[in-house]
């Protein structure tokens, strides 16, 4: 066994039926070869794209089967997973958007739930997007050790707010999670730039596994899946398709970067500065 540690994005086009989805995902898992440390990546609302938020509730308080279902596809594969977003139950007929990484023995290592929430106009024939409708804003910034490094949460729209990640890589954060959902109008304007800018930044390996294409919803999503070096290098794009697409990490190179141009340390808006 190579023990190089690999990650994996999985780019789907998620309907509306978590069975339909959870057998799709099964079925990626099957088809990849494993041959080292794998940390596998999922879009944003891979289990359930749903026609309304609504219906995204009231599947919400029957998720969490599905989450001991990916327990045992860790189990069974070896594989950390990053399971994008899920709707958990919050209470009042609200649901976080949750983003549950599990190790390669089954274990929830963290939940971060969405922080910043889509209410936005978008010029994309859509009457606006208003996630904070039955979606509660998470609070807390999520970053956890793992044999990838270590590992920040954050979820889609989450990307526009650089200070989040800067907090993060404070904490120590070494890879940016990133599951995304985004439109194609957002997407073609601001999708890799804004990845880009957070890979630089922090000096961070960025990982985004995203939505793509038309969905069973109506949603037109943008795809481009992808995934960064600290340098801001594309190791892996996407493209529209479902697809896989995977890279090693190398944390060597991150702290060679991270030595070079020590942009962390030079930082003069770090929160010791204001405390
Ligand atoms: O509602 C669901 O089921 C899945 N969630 C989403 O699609 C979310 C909230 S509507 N989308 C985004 O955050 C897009 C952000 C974006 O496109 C941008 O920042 O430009």
């Amino acid at each position: 066994m190579r023990t190089v540690p690999q990650v994996v994005a999985i780019q789907m086009c998620s309907g509306v039926d978590p069975e339909v989805n959870f057998a799709y995902l099964s079925k990626q898992l099957e088809l990849l070869e494993i041959s080292s440390p794998t940390l596998v990546c999922l879009p944003e609302s891979w289990l359930a794209f749903s026609h309304t938020s609504s219906d995204t509730l009231a599947l919400s308080e029957s998720n969490w089967q599905w989450i001991e279902k990916l327990k045992l596809l860790c189990q069974h594969h070896g594989i950390w997973l990053a399971a994008g977003t899920i709707a958990l139950p919050y209470k009042d007929g609200q649901y976080y958007a949750a983003s549950i990484l599990l190790n390669d023995k089954g274990n929830i290592v963290a939940q971060y739930n969405k922080i910043h929430l889509f209410d936005v106009d978008v010029d994309d024939g859509s009457t606006g997007y208003r996630e904070s409708t039955h979606t509660v804003a998470g609070r807390d910034v999520v970053v956890v050790d793992s044999p990838f490094g270590k590992i920040g949460l954050s979820v889609c729209y989450d990307v526009r707010f650089a200070g989040l990640y800067h907090m993060m890589v404070e904490q120590g954060a070494q890879l940016l999670l990133v599951p995304s959902a985004f439109t194609v109008v957002t997407g073609v304007a601001h999708w890799q730039p804004l990845l880009q800018a957070r890979a630089i930044e922090t000096q961070c390996y960025v990982i985004a596994a995203a939505q793509t294409g038309v969905h069973e919803n109506g949603r037109k999503t943008f795809g481009h899946s992808l995934i960064l070096s600290p340098w801001g290098t594309v190791l892996a794009d996407a493209g529209k398709a479902p697809k896989v697409i995977q890279s090693d990490i190398d944390l060597v190179e991150l702290m060679q970067i991270r030595t070079k141009m020590p942009v962390l340390a030079h930082n003069r808006f770090k929160s010791e500065f204001y405390e």
